[in-house]
């Protein structure tokens, strides 16, 4: 399988890089575009994941980046091509996947407590209600927030109410989680946690994850590999390993000159959005 399917030569000194295939892809996009209605927002992406892999996608506001995790997810369907999962064509949002929002505010129930709201997509999916419980307590544990079973959403912070979300997410036991601009509605400090946070339970659970994201050092931080879109209609301008190891530091990893040149050659990318249409 070739991720750089697609993906347009780009003018840095990135290249596709064999090393970077995806030798067991848990999710698949095949020839994809997407309009909505005549307007083509998406155009001739192919593009895996890998099980287990880390990746994000970025690009400029409006490229797409939403619309193309809400397809991934099975809530809109491609205009042309597929989109697989575990090598079954996506019709509908797949059991084994689980998507958080950036709006934490608005996806928890305010009338449930955290255990109450992590626990309510599973009694939809018909699961009992003692292992709902168990599974809540311990989703709730793997993001650090064992002794807030009982709060509701307005007695904890946004920071605290985004991992309730992310929990949620968990509890599902999803192979993979799709995610949204999860960290934009929260403080710097905070932010920095819940990507700590996140890095370590992918690491833990051993899911994949797909996150959308604005910030570009954020991408790198978290990503085993960045899927950078640019242009209108949004193709992929590269897809960029990122060999910074399993463990990273908030510190120690930006310091280190990779992560410097990853970042820059992200941001070249995906401010050329005029010289990506040109070349086409
Ligand atoms: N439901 C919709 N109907 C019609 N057009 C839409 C709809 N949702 C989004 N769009 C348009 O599709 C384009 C891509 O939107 P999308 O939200 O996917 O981009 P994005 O890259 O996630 O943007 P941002 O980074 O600003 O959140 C935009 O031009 C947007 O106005």
């Amino acid at each position: 399988m070739n991720t750089h399917n697609g993906a347009l030569a780009p003018t840095t000194e990135l290249k596709p890089d064999p090393a970077s295939t995806v030798v067991e892809p848990i999710m698949a996009v095949e020839g994809f575009s997407f309009a909505y209605g005549d307007k083509p927002i998406l155009r001739d992406i192919d593009f895996s994941v890998g099980s287990g892999e880390f990746v994000c996608i970025v690009g400029p506001s409006g490229a797409g980046k939403s619309t193309f995790l809400q397809c991934l997810a099975g809530l809109r369907q491609p205009t042309q091509g597929r989109i697989l999962f575990k090598g079954q064509a996506v019709t509908e949002p797949p059991a084994e996947l689980a998507v958080v929002f950036q709006d934490y505010s608005r996806s928890l129930m305010p009338w449930l407590s955290a255990q109450e709201n992590i626990a309510l997509p599973l009694k939809s999916a018909g699961v009992s209600r003692r292992e709902r419980d168990r599974r809540a307590l311990d989703a709730l544990a793997e993001v650090g927030l064992e002794g807030s079973a009982d709060l509701y959403p307005w007695e904890l912070s946004g920071g605290m109410q985004q991992r309730v979300a992310i929990a949620r997410a968990l509890a599902y036991q999803p192979a993979v989680v799709i995610m949204d601009e999860p960290f934009a509605s929260v403080d710097a400090q905070t932010r920095a946690d819940l990507e700590d946070l996140t890095l370590r339970v992918k690491q833990h659970l051993g899911i994949t994850i797909v996150l959308v994201t604005h910030d570009i050092d954020e991408a790198v931080y978290l990503s085993d590999r960045v899927l950078a879109l640019s242009g209108k209609p949004a193709v992929v301008a590269a897809v960029v390993d990122v060999d910074l190891g399993a463990d990273r530091d908030q510190i120690a990893t930006k310091e280190r000159p990779e992560f410097a040149e990853l970042r820059s050659q992200l941001y070249r990318l995906i401010r050329r959005p005029a010289a990506v249409e040109g070349e086409k």
